[in-house]
């Protein structure tokens, strides 16, 4: 569609909008950089599919405190029919995004959007979640993606409402939460996420594509992540993850390093357990160059206890390098992890993901979000792996992660719907960014 006909197109819409922009100027502060010959601040429509623009949504049926906002140019109605090149292009997915305004996100969105994580014929639309105090911010996460001209970005719409955001979501990458401040008890940090995770869970059953993978990135994310799940008894619990792939990259780099290859040649690590300092980073069945890494780093004792810590600690490190917490590394570890999920496992491979334990091979206790061995057909689904070795030393290692992950669950049982919560938690419990 010629640029005259788009606006020709859009200022038809304006005089029916002005009095829902008017009550949304209240809260909002909207614009477009196209440059437009009106008043450019109204919403048009926002939806737009590889076969036909979707109609516009009829302004005054909407409720302004409610409705997330399309963005800018994100708002333009057009033809995709009339784009050859977008031919090809798969049907268009939904992905929310909460903490949109943070650190992580700033990274993540724009990898999103460029295609390198479903892949250069997937078109998507960015729904970000933040709140009143980030609202501003957001608008500025939005404009960037504006300019940033990504053919793929189909729609980018922001709202604070989670029942409105998470709306047919296909993908629910869950970032934000609140940081544990000073002197804060880790039981207090437990209960203020929880509630947000439960509250988030809720959203997700009520208003999301039934088959919506959920990704739990916000600390403490294994807890997290079994909140919200339990909270959306709708969705299956198997596609709940607690992002611990960040913990498998930080240990393929320290294999590498001792071991003097480059990083790609190490494979099969898992982290197992809990996204905390308890988390046991498996040298026994990992392999570089695909061989054992006992029979390449022979030296035992810096793999159970140096390598073991310094994945353990590294997020602790960083920070008091940073003065903040892994964002970028965190970013390209959420591509990496859903990437596992949409692309085949390489033979013989797999991949970290915290994941909900019913019916694991491992004897690991039930009903918990425990990071274990992944394998994935590339459909967004993934199986255990079976074929993996556990001795005594690891056993003895699993075992203490469970036990932390068993006394976070019964610190959060007033939000899994489980009774009255009981907090005792192991004194060494511990975020990785905590030392
Ligand atoms: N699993 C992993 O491997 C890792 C996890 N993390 C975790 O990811 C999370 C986000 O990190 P990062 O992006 O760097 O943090 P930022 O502080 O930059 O952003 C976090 C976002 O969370 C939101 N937030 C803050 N407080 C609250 C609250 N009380 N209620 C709801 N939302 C809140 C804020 O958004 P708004 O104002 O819109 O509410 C903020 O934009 C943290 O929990 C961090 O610990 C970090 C690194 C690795
Ligand atoms: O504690 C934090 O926020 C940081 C963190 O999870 C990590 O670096 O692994």
């Amino acid at each position: 569609m010629a640029v005259a006909d788009l606006h020709t197109k859009i200022n038809l819409q304006y005089s029916s909008q002005l009095s829902y922009v008017s009550n949304r100027l209240s809260y909002s502060r909207r614009f477009s950089l196209r440059p437009l010959p009106q008043p450019h601040n109204s919403r048009i429509c926002c939806s737009v599919t590889s076969k036909e623009a979707q109609a516009p949504v009829a302004a005054n049926t909407v409720d302004p405190k409610k409705k997330p906002d399309c963005y800018g140019v994100f708002c333009l109605t057009y033809d995709l029919t009339a784009e050859e090149e977008t031919k090809s292009w798969k049907k268009m997915i939904n992905i929310a995004v909460s903490g949109a305004a943070g650190m992580i996100s700033n990274h993540l969105l724009f990898k999103l959007a460029s295609g390198e994580v479903f892949g250069p014929d997937q078109p998507i639309a960015l729904k970000l979640l933040g709140s009143e105090r980030s609202f501003e911010a957001l608008e500025g996460v939005a404009m960037e993606l504006e300019d940033s001209l990504f053919p793929l970005l189909r729609e980018v719409s922001i709202g604070i409402d989670a029942y409105e955001v998470f709306q047919d979501a296909d993908w629910a990458l869950l970032i934000g939460a609140k940081p544990r401040g000073p002197g804060m008890e880790r039981a207090g940090l437990l209960d203020i996420n929880g509630q947000i995770f439960a509250e988030q869970g809720k959203a997700l059953n009520a208003v999301a594509s039934r088959n919506v993978k959920v990704v739990v990135v916000g600390n403490p994310c294994n807890t997290n992540a079994l909140i919200c799940l339990k909270n959306a008894p709708n969705i299956p619990a198997k596609n709940f993850h607690a992002l611990t792939r960040l913990d498998e990259n930080r240990a393929k780099c320290q294999l590498a390093l001792k071991a003097g290859v480059f990083y790609d040649q190490v494979s099969n690590v898992t982290i197992w357990g809990n996204h905390s300092t308890t988390q046991v980073p498996d040298f026994l069945n990992a392999k570089i160059n695909g061989i054992p890494v006992k029979e390449v780093i022979k030296d035992t004792k810096w793999l159970e206890e140096e390598f073991t810590e310094k994945v353990q600690k590294r997020g602790g490190v960083l920070i008091k390098k940073w003065g903040r917490s892994s964002a970028a590394s965190t970013a390209v570890s959420i591509v990496d992890a859903i990437r596992s999920l949409v692309t085949p496992t390489p033979k013989g491979d797999w991949f970290s993901s915290g994941v909900y334990t019913a019916g694991n091979p491992y004897g690991i206790a039930e009903d918990i979000v425990f990071s274990m061995p992944c394998r994935s057909k590339g459909d967004g689904d993934y199986e255990l792996v079976k074929d993996v070795i556990i001795d005594d030393y690891l056993r003895s290692r699993i075992k203490k992660t469970e036990t932390e992950l068993l006394a976070e669950k019964r610190c959060v049982a007033h939000l899994t719907g489980e009774g009255i919560a009981v907090c005792d938690l192991p004194g060494d419990t511990m975020l990785p960014g905590e030392m």
